[in-house]
């Protein structure tokens, strides 16, 4: 999508809308206080003059009531401490409220990250999209209430400001319109170039982060030792930043600069007007007080007119960029076209019909034309070399993928007309690259079915199948213990124990009619291993079963072996009718004896 550098009147909008949702009643209470403050600068200039004219009266009459310097005192007093007490007021409300922006915008965030469709994760132009909205989001929306609140304020006293000095000249309020617009101009400018500047430069922004990943990062951190990578990293670092910081110092050189120039332009003026009140006052026309709430009026005008080109451009930045939060926050959440459930129990079989599919920005097919009949209740095992497309079509039976071309069906029902949460609640998965949770070790089986009750004896059942109940029984608090090193008194698995933690989480989902294991026993010990297979019938009772697996044992469990080659299907057949054929299958088996 092309840039549109225009300030958009629906972003604006949006904003506020946005702001004003995550809380109505601080949106308000800001809104007030800072109307409030409005008036203040105004009361600040008739304190100044009543407080010289009177103390100026007591000088040059000593017979003069004192009254009127106590009433303007204790003005003073009551204006010094409503401007500080408002300040106070202002910030805490305003602190307030950014944290309920903030919590709304993370909502947003959350919410479009957990439903979007997965393969938006495997697009880098989807990457720049979420780097460029998490960066801005955090804080521009509030800040574009507080512009636009700030602009009201700043509006409402340079109104007041102006009235006050026009009375000197009416031509004032022109020639200070006139020695701003520069400001104002150059200001947009820059911003506008930022923004482009940015937007075309996201991608190596997120190098840099990634290469400071590498060298900060607890999962880079052991091969950055044993290969001393530190140095190597640390220059791809340093290069990428180094590029990055002088485009944008440059940037900013040239903005400073011409803000420079501009400001002598307004400065020249300031000083003509400064010249004339006091030719004003010299004359006799007006009095010292009057001369010096002129000077007050004109520094502060000067100094609101600033804010108020301030607030404007940085409305107009924040409106920019805010356009990558909503940029990210239109993608298209998956659509629920999937709204059947998955057949229970399913009737016949799982059916690819012609499938092929390609990556998101990939060229290449990474499965091809693909037609496989998986009857129900037997065990699949699809074997290849690397590359050859298995994960991929793990990853298409998972719902993560849609095909690119042709059909998946499971008994009449298209793979895509049902819903996600179907598909969850009847496929059962461990992936080769399974997580780890720093959570206990009782959750981590539970989040295998979050639908199921709290019942100890199915976490340890699970737990048993996967041969890690024992140790589980060993830890300091048992199943309670959280496992990793992320936080305090954790237990830390070896990988094979993880992969067993994550086998148990697959298997506590006993509701699952399919379930899939790819590369299920890669980490495991041959004990562990064994204990699997024998158990293997038992898990995959009245289930269909999909196991990836380079390893002869774990392939020997299937009914049927498919043999992929090239992201196509090359053979398929049972383990005796491959032998027999004599092809891909047998001089695999040959090869691993
Ligand atoms: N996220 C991705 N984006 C683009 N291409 C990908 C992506 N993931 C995999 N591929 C490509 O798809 C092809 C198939 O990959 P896949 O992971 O399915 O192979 P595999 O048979 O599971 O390999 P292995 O035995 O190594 O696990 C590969 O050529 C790979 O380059």
């Amino acid at each position: 999508m092309k840039p549109s550098n225009k300030l958009t009147l629906n972003h604006l909008l949006e904003t506020l809308h946005l702001v004003y949702r995550s809380s109505p009643k601080w949106t308000f209470i800001n809104a007030i206080i800072t109307s409030i403050r409005g008036f203040i600068p105004l009361l600040l200039l008739f304190v100044v003059k009543q407080l010289i004219d009177v103390v100026g009266t007591h000088v040059t009459n000593n017979t003069a009531s004192p009254e009127a310097l106590y009433t303007t005192l204790a003005l003073t007093a009551a204006f010094f401490l409503l401007n500080a007490v408002s300040g106070s007021i202002s910030s805490l409300v305003r602190e307030r409220q950014s944290h309920f922006v903030n919590d709304y915008i993370q909502d947003i965030i959350h919410k479009k990250t957990i439903h979007i469709a997965y393969r938006f994760f495997e697009d880098s132009d989807y990457q720049n999209i979420f780097y460029r909205a998490l960066n801005d989001s955090s804080y521009r929306p509030a800040r574009i209430f507080y512009s636009l609140l700030q602009l009201a304020q700043n509006t409402l006293t340079i109104i007041l400001l102006l009235i006050v000095l026009s009375q000197i000249h009416w031509a004032l309020i022109p020639i200070l319109a006139v020695s701003s617009a520069p400001v104002f101009y150059l200001r947009i400018l820059y911003t506008r170039r930022l923004y482009k500047y940015r937007k075309n430069h996201t991608e190596d922004e997120r190098r840099v982060h990634y290469f400071n990943r590498l060298l900060t990062g607890k999962d880079f951190a052991k091969e950055l030792r044993v290969f001393n990578l530190g140095k190597t990293f640390k220059k791809e670092y340093e290069h990428f930043k180094h590029d990055l910081r002088n485009k944008q110092w440059s940037l900013s050189k040239r903005k400073t600069i011409n803000e420079i120039a501009v400001q002598l332009f307004s400065t020249a003026i300031l000083l003509f007007i400064i010249a004339f009140v006091i030719k004003q006052t010299v004359e006799g026309n007006i009095s010292a007080g009057t001369m010096a709430m002129y000077f007050l009026a004109l520094q502060r005008a000067y100094s609101v007119l600033q804010g108020l080109l301030g607030n404007l451009s940085s409305l107009y930045e924040d409106n920019l960029f805010l356009k990558n939060f909503f940029e990210f926050k239109n993608i298209e959440v998956k659509r629920e076209v999937g709204t059947e459930s998955f057949p229970n129990p399913i009737i016949n079989h799982i059916k690819f019909e012609n499938v092929s599919f390609k990556y998101p920005n990939s060229r290449k097919w990474a499965l091809q034309n693909i037609n496989l009949t998986i009857q129900k209740g037997k065990t699949i095992a699809l074997v290849g070399e690397n590359g050859s497309g298995k994960t991929t079509l793990v990853k298409l039976l998972c719902g993560l993928h849609e095909p690119t071309e042709g059909q998946l069906h499971v008994d009449q029902h298209n793979w895509n007309n049902i819903s996600n949460s179907e598909l969850a609640n009847n496929i059962s998965v461990i992936f080769q690259d399974f997580m780890l949770y720093n959570i206990s070790a009782k959750e981590n089986i539970r989040l295998g079915n979050t639908h199921r009750k709290d019942e100890p004896e199915s976490v340890a059942a699970a737990a048993v199948s996967a041969g890690i109940d024992q140790l589980f029984n060993n830890l300091p608090h048992g199943y309670d213990t959280t496992l990793g090193t992320l936080f305090k008194d954790s237990q830390m698995l070896s990988r094979g124990e993880w992969q067993r933690t994550a086998l148990a989480r697959s298997f506590y989902n006993t509701d699952a009619q399919l379930i899939i294991l790819d590369e299920p026993t890669s980490s495991l010990d041959a004990f562990t291993e064994a204990s699997l297979i024998n158990h293997f019938s038992d898990i995959v009772k009245d289930k269909t079963a999909i196991i990836v697996s380079h390893r002869l044992s774990t392939i020997k469990l299937a009914d049927i072996i498919v043999v992929m080659k090239n992201a196509s299907i090359a053979e398929v057949g049972s383990p005796e009718e491959l032998i027999a054929q004599k092809g891909i299958y047998f001089q695999m088996i040959e090869s691993l004896k």
